[in-house]
């Protein structure tokens, strides 16, 4: 697992930022599958690509995928595609067509089983399950990640690529990518940011299978952690 600290949150979301842009260039053929997690850390991410790096990105060889969904209208304020949309995607060159949202307005259940097939079409297939290139984590205070919770671990060994699931603190609905093909991904960066997270990134690094989070952290096959110092604060 190999760890990337820069002292300020937004030194971290510029460096994960040139690091996927670095990522695509040395491949100038290729056209990345990348899956993208929501909540409030990515927000700064997209904000600055937007905004700094925008010229320098090849938007056609993306393919936009989501980790999870909250079961919300994309209008709504917790709609992990509708906070992508505006703060990024809505302000780049992308071809609407590279973009493939999870339908949060849909019926779960339905929606887990169309995207997964959605993504099974799309994507390389090996050991049964997609392969994404890379796949976007963030980590909750209590170690979920995706929107698999601690309590959920059922979802870390599914046999489908997508399920509806439920964040047991507020009983939203919510699709979450299953761990299978988050381990099966070609890489898996983790971003994490900030003092309230410093707990789940130590229990990541430093311990075992204690949460969601660290399980895939730990089971990957290829593991990069983004962080900003105060996430890091304690490690040794
Ligand atoms: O609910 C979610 O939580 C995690 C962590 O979010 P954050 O707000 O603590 O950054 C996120 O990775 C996931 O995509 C999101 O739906």
């Amino acid at each position: 697992m190999k760890r990337f600290i820069y002292p300020s949150s937004i030194e971290t979301a510029r460096a994960l930022t040139l690091h996927l842009i670095k990522l695509l260039n040395d491949e100038p053929e290729k056209v990345f599958h990348i899956a993208f997690s929501g909540g409030s850390t990515p927000a700064l991410m997209f904000d600055v690509w937007a905004n700094e790096y925008s010229n320098i990105t090849p938007w056609e060889r993306i393919k936009v995928w989501w980790v999870d969904e909250r079961c919300v209208r994309p209008e709504n304020s917790e709609s992990n595609y509708g906070m992508m949309r505006m703060l990024l995607l809505d302000v780049v060159p992308i071809p609407h067509s590279n973009i493939f949202r999870i339908m949060g307005e849909n019926k779960p259940a339905d929606e887990a089983v169309r995207y997964s097939h959605l993504v099974r079409k799309n994507l390389p297939v090996e050991n049964d399950m997609p392969v994404f290139d890379i796949v976007l984590l963030g980590a909750g205070n209590d170690g979920h990640t995706s929107s698999i919770f601690p309590g959920q671990e059922h979802l870390l060994t599914s046999s489908e690529v997508y399920e509806a699931t439920y964040n047991p603190n507020s009983g939203q609905s919510r699709i979450a990518l299953t761990g299978q093909p988050i381990i099966n991904a070609e890489k898996v960066i983790f971003l994490i940011m900030g003092k309230e997270k410093a707990d789940v990134v130590s229990e990541i690094c430093m311990s075992g299978d204690t949460g969601p989070a660290a399980y895939v952290a730990h089971h990957a096959r290829e593991v990069e952690l983004f962080l900003d110092q105060s996430a890091a604060a304690k490690l040794k």
